[in-house]
This record gives structure tokens, C-alpha cells and sequence, in this order.
């Protein structure tokens, strides 16, 4: 499995491939072609000097008659927030949002507590959520941000949280990760547990957004979901390693964005981190002191199948889309899978399978 040398599929599709393949097989593997952004010079020369990549693509929808267009610009994006904020500022950015436990190392391979559960912090009004309210405020900007939380009033219970913050600079609300690993080193049970707060959708002065923490992306119903309840952009900030996910990356997002007829944004971290001790995670592997690559390749993916190209796998960066969102009503009037989503029949039948005396419908001679 590669590390960091080898940079990008698309580096790669560029350097092999003859021009006229190279244009086909972007053509299948990304739908669409994107316009590219004219992102400002003093942004690429910020982004340069605190070594880091920058990238921007405009999703575009058709002209309507009755709407304007509803343009909001995002990004996903790594370490160095303050810095990189900055850049998406300078590149009109409306809504930012972190990778997973954007404050900390992803040690929740090692399964000690100390000193990793010293990361964990109010949601509401814990140092992280402060910073961020002043970035929101400052640049006007929506901010969400992955964080391990530490809830003090239900007995100081850890969580998996991405916290929402308003470009009022206001704590909007908090979302938390539904569905907890339990594969390879991902040993996160031993931390927190699975989210109570449900599909909350948030209405933004920029569109309505919601927040599918990364092992969330393996489980279609709870993309469906935050659509249910009105999503038009969900983020997925992410921690995963290239042995275990990597294939399943570009599909994952991209496939919610189509059945959803919403915009998806997939954040990943970048680069190795090595922990003090050696551990296992029950899996035969020998004691080890990483959790392995983690390939960055952060992207975004529109209802109509068209989507970004990935970001670096081994540098930090900074992803700049310009989304139209009235792209997502009008694939939805094309497709129709709301409309033609069977939600009552699933639902019954969901209802029964969850019973301890069902068995499933097989049909046998
Ligand atoms: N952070 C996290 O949930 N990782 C699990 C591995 C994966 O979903 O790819």
C-alpha cells in the first residue's frame, strides 16, 4: 500500500494516460467536467507560503426562471486551521469544515485513555468551540467542527461531535457520530459511544447542512437520513487509513450525493502518525505504533453524479467548492428518488425485521 510518494490518482491518470484517454476517463471517473476557479494570487501565495494545496471547482446548475441561483462556496480541509481559514476567507468561502477529531491525534487505536481523553472538551463552550466562534464571526463564515466532546452534565460521557457554528458567530447546535468502528485498529468503542441526537439538519444563512461523521459513509440509511430531514450539503469529515478504505472512498460519497440529491464533501487526514506505545488490536497483526496512511484525498460530489478530484494524499490542503444549490431540486425533478423512494414499505418492514421472532421473507420451493 502506498505512503506519501505516491501523491494522487489524478497525478497519476495525468502523467500515463494520452491526452484524448486522460479526457474519456475523467469524463467516467468524475462525470461532468468542473470549471476551475479563478481563486485570488494573494490566496494561492498564502497557501504556498504555509505549504499547503489549494484547489477550487465551481458545480454550476441550470438557469431557472422562478429562483436565482443559490451559491454557497465550501471547503474541506486539514491541519493548520487558522492559517488555512485565513486562505479560504481570501477565496469567499461561506461554510468550512474540519476533518474528524480535527483538534487531535487519532489515537484511538492505542485504546489508553491517558493522555488522549485530556483532548475532549465542551461542545457548547469548551477552548475549541471559543476559537472557532471568533473564526466564524471574523471571516463570516460557517465553521463545523469535529471534535471529541466531553458532555459534563451527563456524567462527563464522551462523544463524537461535530459542533455547528453560525457565521453569527453563535453556537448553532451539535451533531454526533452514529455509528462507532469496529474494524482493525479503529478501537474508537473504547472512547465514546454511539450518538443520541439522531439526523439533525441545520439551517444555515447559506443552505441547509448536515454533518455524517466518517464510518457514518458506510451506511446508506444514515445518509438517507439527514436527507430526510432536508440536508442539501452533507459533510463526511473522516479519519481513514489506504489498506482498509481506500477503494471505497471515491464510491462512497459520491453514490450518497446521487441517491440523496444533495452535495457530499469527503475530508480525509493526511500522512502517519506514530504513538509512544506499542499495540494490537486482536487482529494477528504484530504490535505496532501506527495506525497506517492515512490517504487524504478529500473531494466534493454533486447530485449529478459530477464531482471534484481529490486533494493531495500527502499534503495538507485546502478544497475550495462553488456549489449552486438549486442543482440539487432540479436533479430530484429529473430522477424523482424521492418521489419514488418506498419509504412507507421499508419502513414497515424495517419495523419487523428489528423483532427478536422475525424471520426473513425467503421464498422457497
Ligand atoms: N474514523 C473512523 O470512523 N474510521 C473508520 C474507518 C473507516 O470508516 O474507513
Amino acid at each position: 500500500m502506498a505512503g506519501a510518494e505516491w501523491k494522487s490518482l489524478e497525478e497519476c491518470l495525468e502523467k500515463h494516460l494520452p491526452l484524448p484517454d486522460l479526457q474519456e476517463v475523467k469524463r467516467v471517473l468524475y462525470g461532468k467536467e468542473l470549471r476551475k476557479l479563478d481563486l485570488p494570487r494573494e490566496a494561492f501565495e498564502a497557501a504556498s507560503r504555509e505549504d499547503f494545496e489549494l484547489q477550487g471547482y465551481a458545480f454550476e446548475a441550470a438557469e431557472e426562471q422562478l429562483r436565482r441561483p443559490r451559491i454557497v462556496h465550501v471547503s474541506a480541509l486539514h491541519r493548520r486551521i487558522k492559517a488555512i481559514v485565513e486562505v479560504a476567507a481570501m477565496c469567499g468561502v461561506n461554510i468550512i469544515c474540519f476533518q474528524e477529531a480535527w483538534t487531535m491525534p487519532f489515537a484511538f487505536c492505542t485504546r489508553e485513555k491517558l493522555p488522549w481523553t485530556e483532548f475532549a472538551e465542551s461542545a457548547e463552550d469548551g477552548p475549541t468551540t471559543r476559537f472557532c466562534q471568533k473564526l466564524a464571526k471574523n471571516h463570516d463564515m460557517v465553521v463545523v467542527s469535529p471534535i471529541l466532546e466531553r458532555d459534563s452534565e451527563h456524567g462527563d460521557v464522551l462523544w463524537n461531535t461535530a459542533v455547528v457554528i453560525s457565521n453569527s458567530g453563535a453556537v448553532l447546535g451539535k451533531t454526533r457520530k452514529n455509528h462507532i468502528p469496529r474494524v482493525g485498529d479503529f478501537n474508537e468503542s473504547t472512547y465514546y459511544m454511539e450518538g443520541n441526537l439522531g439526523h439533525p439538519v441545520f439551517q444555515t444563512q447559506f443552505g441547509r447542512i448536515a454533518v455524517n461523521i466518517c464510518y457514518g459513509r458506510h451506511h446508506p440509511l444514515n445518509w438517507l437520513m439527514y436527507s430526510i430531514n432536508g440536508a442539501e450539503i452533507i459533510f463526511n469529515p473522516s479519519a481513514t487509513i489506504g489498506a482498509l478504505s481506500e477503494s471505497l472512498w471515491p464510491i462512497e460519497a459520491r453514490n450518497a450525493a446521487i441517491a440523496n440529491h444533495c452535495f457530499t464533501c469527503a475530508i480525509n487526514r493526511v500522512g502517519t502518525e506514530h504513538f509512544p506505545n506499542e499495540f494490537t488490536s486482536g487482529d494477528g497483526k504484530k504490535a505496532h505504533q501506527d495506525f497506517g496512511y492515512f490517504y487524504g484525498s478529500s473531494y466534493v460530489a454533486a447530485p449529478d453524479s459530477s464531482r471534484t478530484p481529490g486533494l493531495s494524499r500527502s499534503r495538507d490542503g485546502l478544497l475550495v467548492a462553488k456549489l449552486d444549490l438549486n442543482l440539487c431540486q432540479q436533479v430530484n425533478d429529473v430522477w424523482n428518488f424521492k418521489m419514488t423512494g418506498r419509504y412507507e414499505m421499508y419502513a414497515r418492514e424495517l419495523a419487523e425485521a428489528v423483532k427478536s421472532n422475525y424471520s426473513p421473507t425467503i421464498v422457497k420451493e
